[in-house]
């Protein structure tokens, strides 16, 4: 039925829309009548696939996780897209968690934004989804279900299909740079810690919160020549990246800090990593339950990064590991054999995979004992440094008490005094910086720790007349005060 004008009539529209109701209708009740639900419900969408409206929006979905690792380009969208939350407009998300000092701000659910890159409309939309997964675990002759809970992020990157090319090959690289110069300017060294979903969870990954050491090379109380070596290093490691090329190398560094207990190591660790404004990436291993854990939290740690390993003798619970280098780190004797993990197997994949995976990795192995270490963190090319850290040297004390008295050498009489305990005393920098915090006054604290030095050193001669510790203590210290009082540094 055509009218005049050419048109199709309304009572021609009513009718072919009538007629198709009735067979879409007819064609509905025959599907209902023949097939299963599942497979209706799968007919109905394919045709709702086909019959949708053509779209001309192409979505980019840009996960926070590649596999194991993490998405370079989801934590540069986070970042470049950081500065766009705008509390005003917004709904947002706000936290803060125990140990930070700031409130962090972060994107709420289904938080979306406008971005215009060379007269081109983005939208960027951040989604975020809940995981619920059950766990079973053998109980007492039953089984206990756990439930673990995980967040999965992305974000979605919509725009007009004809930009594809100019988002791909412009945009996005865009993102990429201008996360790289935030990143720099605003560099908020993070602390990834070992988190776990729940006591029976066997999931484990990192939790980070922001570092806020306030270590530096400036206030270690360190031989100044062994800070100039260690701060050289760094440099040179950092400035390499050609040449690590060149010769085949991977761009990583290895560091062994030893020293007794309160020398300084962990805070030597901290002024690096504010220096180098590197992330600290710290490797608890006694709470690592699997070698495929271990290998997956290594390879989820990200570039420019510091892997730090403390106590490591104290990770082997074997005795004697020169003759045991591949007895497993833990001898957890309820776990089968194949999931435990040795320090060889730790290193070699160090050395191997999880070093070509990443740039600018700098690893960190502390211990309080360095007789007491597997032979296979020792041999050449393991480590490149081996740094002592040593009891508190005159040097060393003129640092603390310019950073925590603002006292000088030349304007106090006590000085001469404690230079002299200092020389005869085994003293942590720990034990020292203990006592000039005790007060605001220098010239209490100074006299403070004159009386502290005094009563170690009387402390040390009664020991030393104990006959049946003479020999020992008599040859610990004096080899120990040679040795001990020094820091070193030795490059491998
Ligand atoms: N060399 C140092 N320079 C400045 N402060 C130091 C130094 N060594 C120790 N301290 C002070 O003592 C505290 C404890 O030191 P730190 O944790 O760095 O020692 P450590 O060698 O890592 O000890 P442990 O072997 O027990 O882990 C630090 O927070 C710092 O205040
Ligand atoms: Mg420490």
């Amino acid at each position: 039925m055509v009218n005049y004008s050419g048109l199709p009539s309304p009572l021609s529209i009513f009718s072919a829309y009538a007629s198709m109701s009735a067979s879409i209708m007819l064609f509905q009740t025959m599907v209902n009548q023949v097939f299963p639900h599942q497979v209706q419900d799968y007919i109905f969408s394919r045709i709702r696939h086909y019959f949708k409206p053509l779209s001309s929006t192409t979505t980019l979905v840009i996960e926070e996780r590649d596999g194991m690792s993490s998405n370079e380009i989801y934590e540069a969208a986070e970042i470049y897209l950081y500065d766009k939350i705008s509390p005003e407009i917004d709904v947002f998300k706000l936290s803060k968690q125990s140990k930070e000092k700031k409130l962090r701000v972060n994107f709420a659910k289904s938080w979306k934004t406008t971005d215009i890159f060379e007269g081109v409309e983005v939208i960027w939309r951040f989604v975020s989804e809940e995981c619920k997964k059950t766990l079973t675990f053998p109980g007492h002759g039953n089984f206990d279900n756990d439930i673990f809970v995980s967040e999965k992020r992305h974000f979605e990157l919509s725009f007009d299909k004809k930009y594809k090319d100019k988002v791909l090959n412009c945009y996005m690289p865009f993102v990429l740079k201008e996360a790289n110069v935030i990143k720099a300017e605003k560099k908020v060294v993070k602390l990834h810690t070992l988190g776990c979903s729940s006591s029976y969870s066997s999931a484990q990954f990192w939790d980070s919160i922001n570092f806020e050491h306030p270590s530096t090379f400036d206030t270690l109380a360190m031989d100044a020549g062994l800070k100039k070596a260690i701060i050289e290093d760094l440099d040179r490691f950092l400035r390499r990246k050609e040449f690590y090329k060149k010769v085949g190398k991977v761009w990583k560094r290895g560091y062994l800090l030893y020293g007794p207990p309160g020398t300084g190591k962990s805070s030597l660790i901290a002024a690096m990593a504010n220096y180098l404004k590197f992330d600290i990436f710290d490797l608890e291993l006694a709470n690592v339950k699997r070698d495929s854990d271990l290998k997956k939290l290594l390879l989820r740690t990200t570039n420019k990064s510091i892997l730090v390993i403390e106590d490591i003798d104290c990770s082997m619970e074997l005795p004697d590991r020169r003759n045991t280098a591949s007895l497993p780190i833990h001898a957890d004797a309820r776990r089968p054999r194949d999931q435990q993990f040795t320090l060889a197997g730790l290193l070699n994949f160090i050395d191997g995979l999880w070093s070509s995976c990443g740039d600018e990795r700098v690893i960190i192995f502390t211990t309080n004992n360095k007789d007491k270490i597997d032979p296979a963190l020792l041999r050449p090319g393991r480590m490149d440094m081996h740094i002592h850290m040593s009891y508190l040297t005159i040097e060393g004390f003129t640092v603390l008490a310019k950073n925590y008295l603002k006292v000088h050498d030349h304007q106090n009489w006590q000085f001469k005094e404690i230079q002299e305990l200092i020389e005869s005393v085994q003293v942590t920098p720990a034990e020292v910086a203990e006592e000039l915090i005790k007060s605001d006054n220098a010239k209490i604290c100074l006299e403070r720790l004159v009386k502290f030095l005094k009563r170690k050193r009387m402390k040390n001669e009664e020991t030393e007349e104990d006959g049946s510790h003479v020999l020992e203590l008599f040859t610990t210290k004096r080899i120990k005060s040679f040795d001990n009082k020094m820091n070193s540094v030795e490059v491998i």
